[in-house]
C-alpha cells in the first residue's frame, strides 16, 4: 500500500487530490453532536493542503435512498472541517456535475472543498458493478489523484471506496495506516483473556462477525440492540425489541459452538424495558422499568442492560488483557438508557490490559459520556469496519489501495 508520505514526496503542488474520509458524524438536526470523525482525518487533509495541493474532501452521512436528502447533508461537517483547519472549506452542494466541478475548478492551490454527501447518488452503493464504476467515473473526472482515509467505511464495496482508487493513482492517508497498524495487534499475537464486548444497532451487519470471533476471543459480552436475537434464540420473549428473527437459527448455532469450545458467550441478566422509544431530542424522562432478561413483556422493548447486567459486564472485564468493544450497550443518547454503557466504557478504563473502542457511535459515546479518551488504548473510527477487519476479511476499500 503506498501511504501518504510517499505522495506529498512526489509532490502535490497544484494536483486535485480526493481524499474518501468517513464524516458520518452523529447529527441533531444540523448540529453535529461528536465530531471525532473530522477530527481524526485533519492530519491527512492538512498535510495535502500545507503541500500546495486543492484537496476534495468526500464522504458518505447516514444512510439516504440514493438521492438527495437535506438531513443528511455534509454541509455542517463541511463548516466543522474548516473550523478544525483554521481555513475556509468551500462547500458544492452536489456530489458530481456542475456544482461540484465549478468549485473544484475555483480551488486554488492549497485549497479544501467538501462535495456533498456521496449517498446521495445511487450509483455509490449499488450491487451493478457498471453502474458504481460509471459513477466512479464521474469522482474520477474531479481528480487527479486518490487518497483512502475513510477507515469507518473500508468494508463497503462502494463507488468512492473501491471502485474510484482503480481509476487514479491511489495512496493511504495517516488514518488508515494508524487505524490498520492498531488493529494488527488484536490479529497477530493477542494477549489473553481477550474480551470482546458487542452492542450496538447495526445487529444484521455485525453478528456475522460472531462466527469468527468465536475462535479467537475467549469471552463475549452481548449488549445493545444485538443481545435481543440471542434472549430470543435461548427461548425468551423479547417483546418488540429490536430482533433479527432470519439470524435466530445461526445464533443459536454460536450458542452451541461456544460451550463446545469454551468460549464464554455472555447475555444480559436484566434489562430496561419500556413500551416507547425515548426522545432523543426533548430527552423528556423514559420512566423505564428493570425486567429479569427472561420477563421481558410483550408490548415493551429493551432498550439498555440492567445493573444486574453492567455489574456482571464489569467483572468479566476486570482482568481482560485485550478488549475488543464495538456498539454501545443501550440508547445511550438518553439519559435514562446510557447507564450500561457508561459500565462498560469504565470497565475498559479500569481493565489492566489493551483496549480499544470501535465504531462512530461507540466512540460518541465515550466521549459524550465524558470519558477521557487517552483512558483507552485506541479509539477506531470504524465499528463494522474493524469488527470485519477483525474477522481476517478482505476489506475492499483496503484491497483497492493495495492494487
Ligand atoms: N437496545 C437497543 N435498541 C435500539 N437501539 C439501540 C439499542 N442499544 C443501542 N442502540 C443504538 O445503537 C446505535 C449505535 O449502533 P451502531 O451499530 O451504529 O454502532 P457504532 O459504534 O456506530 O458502529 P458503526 O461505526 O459500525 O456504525 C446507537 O445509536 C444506540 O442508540
Ligand atoms: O458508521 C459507520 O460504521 C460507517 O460510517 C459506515 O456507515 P454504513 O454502516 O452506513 O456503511
Amino acid at each position: 500500500m503506498k501511504t501518504i508520505d510517499e505522495l506529498l514526496s512526489e509532490g502535490v503542488t497544484g494536483k486535485r487530490v480526493f481524499v474518501r474520509a468517513d464524516l458520518n458524524v452523529p447529527l441533531d438536526g444540523t448540529t453535529i453532536t461528536d465530531d471525532g470523525r473530522i477530527r481524526a482525518v485533519v492530519p491527512t487533509v492538512k498535510a495535502l493542503a500545507d503541500a500546495g495541493a486543492r484537496v476534495i474532501v468526500a464522504s458518505h452521512l447516514g444512510r439516504p435512498k440514493g438521492a438527495p436528502d437535506p438531513a443528511f447533508s455534509l454541509a455542517p461537517a463541511a463548516a466543522r472541517l474548516g473550523e478544525l483547519l483554521g481555513a475556509e472549506v468551500a462547500f458544492a452542494e452536489d456530489t458530481v456535475g456542475t456544482a461540484a466541478e465549478s468549485t473544484v475548478a475555483g480551488l486554488a492551490d492549497g485549497r479544501v472543498a467538501v462535495i456533498e454527501n456521496l449517498r446521495f447518488n445511487a450509483g455509490e452503493t449499488s450491487k451493478d458493478d457498471a453502474e458504481r464504476a460509471a459513477f466512479a467515473d464521474q469522482l474520477a473526472a474531479l481528480a487527479d489523484v486518490y487518497v483512502g482515509d475513510g477507515f469507518g467505511a473500508v468494508h463497503r464495496k462502494h463507488a468512492s471506496v473501491y471502485d474510484l482508487p482503480k481509476k487514479l493513482p491511489h495512496y493511504a492517508g495517516y488514518l488508515i495506516a494508524t487505524e490498520v497498524g492498531v488493529l494488527k495487534k488484536l490479529t497477530d499475537d493477542v494477549r489473553r483473556p481477550y474480551v470482546v464486548a458487542l452492542g450496538g444497532a447495526k445487529v444484521s451487519d455485525k453478528l456475522a462477525v460472531i462466527d469468527q470471533l468465536l475462535g479467537k476471543a475467549d469471552r463475549l459480552l452481548i449488549g445493545g440492540g444485538m443481545a435481543y436475537t440471542f434472549l430470543k434464540a435461548k427461548g425468551y420473549e423479547v417483546g418488540i425489541s429490536l430482533l433479527q428473527e432470519d439470524q435466530i437459527p445461526a445464533v443459536e448455532e454460536y450458542m452451541e459452538r461456544a460451550e463446545k469450545n469454551g468460549v464464554e458467550l455472555v447475555l444480559p441478566v436484566d434489562v430496561l424495558v419500556s413500551s416507547e422509544f425515548p426522545d432523543l431530542k426533548t430527552k423528556a424522562p423514559a420512566h423505564p422499568t428493570t425486567v429479569a432478561a427472561d420477563a421481558i413483556p410483550a408490548d415493551q422493548e429493551g432498550l439498555d442492560i440492567g445493573p444486574e447486567t453492567r455489574k456482571l459486564y464489569a467483572s468479566k472485564l476486570a482482568d481482560a488483557a485485550t478488549v475488543f468493544w464495538n456498539g454501545p450497550m443501550g440508547v445511550f443518547e438518553h439519559p435514562d438508557y446510557a447507564e450500561g454503557t457508561k459500565a462498560v466504557a469504565q470497565a475498559l478504563v479500569d481493565a489492566p490490559g489493551f483496549t480499544v473502542v470501535g465504531g462512530g457511535d461507540s466512540a460518541a459515546a465515550v466521549r459524550t459520556l465524558g470519558f477521557d479518551e487517552n483512558a483507552f488504548g485506541h479509539i477506531s473510527t470504524g465499528g463494522g469496519a474493524s469488527l470485519e477487519y477483525l474477522e481476517g476479511k478482505t476489506l475492499p476499500g483496503l484491497a483497492a489501495l493495495e492494487d
